[in-house]
């Protein structure tokens, strides 16, 4: 199982107190990775806090190694501030950054390229779900923004149902479970064996009520919580949800 905690552009330097609670309040767990994934800002500071303890991530890279890109961070930079995983693909990138598929799995290739584990996103509008296309647009994005490469590399799949992100109304079990074996039956069709090693996380509205339901469901090897990970009492709830 893999909990990751984005935090999106939240934390500001007092948040690092929830970093060491949340150290504080880790048990031994053997085979659960925990995974804060802070704004760029608050990297070092939270690789320094973390230890050994949690992995620390980015939320986003820019597929090259440097250059004239205002704003952007690389994997490199990642890497060097001591991130061992990055997101790319977040629905919020989709949305407000324009990312096509291809450019997602180009900075896919960049994590790798770096060394770090990459969490690809993938979700359907609430619009396309209405319409029945959910399914379909899964598929789309996992065969344009997952690399050809992806299964020889550390990657995870992030189900994250864009209507479901931030507003409270979490995906039912249902949902979940279709939902994660369509993305299984993709992986595996497209990787074989590796295919279905790939963990499949849960995101959207994941909070220390639901936390037990969804990650006991199948095919879900973790989650990707946003707003409930801000508070290390709530995420140290969910990252003892997990099986
Ligand atoms: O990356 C995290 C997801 O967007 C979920 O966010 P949320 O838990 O606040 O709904």
């Amino acid at each position: 199982m893999l909990i990751a905690g984005n935090w999106k552009m939240n934390g500001l330097d007092a948040s690092l107190s929830e970093v060491r609670a949340l150290v504080a309040g880790l048990k031994a767990r053997p085979g659960l990775k925990v995974v804060i994934c802070p704004p760029a800002t608050l990297l070092t500071r939270v690789v320094k806090e973390a230890g050994s303890a949690i992995g620390v991530g980015g939320q986003d890279c820019h597929a090259k190694v440097s250059g004239a890109f205002t704003g952007d961070i690389s994997a490199e930079m990642l890497k060097d501030a001591g991130a061992t995983w990055t997101i790319v693909g977040h629905s919020e990138r989709r949305q407000y950054h324009g990312e096509t598929d291809a450019v997602i799995a180009a900075k896919a290739e960049a994590g790798w390229r770096a060394g770090l584990g990459v969490m690809i996103c993938v979700g359907e509008l609430e619009a396309e779900r209405v319409a029945g296309k959910e399914y379909e647009v899964v598929s789309t994005q996992l065969a344009n923004s997952v690399p050809a490469d992806a299964a020889s590399h550390i990657v995870a799949i992030a189900y994250e149902p864009v209507w479901a992100i931030g507003t409270g109304r979490t995906a039912t079990a249902e949902d979940i479970v279709k939902m994660h074996a369509h993305i299984r039956k993709e992986l595996v069709a497209r990787f074989g064996d590796a295919g279905a090693k790939i963990e499949i996380l849960y995101g959207g509205s994941v909070n220390p009520k639901n936390a037990k339901e969804i990650l006991s469901q199948p095919e879900v090897g973790g989650a990707l919580v946003g707003g409930a990970s801000l508070k290390a009492a709530d995420f140290l709830t969910i990252v003892d949800a997990a099986p």
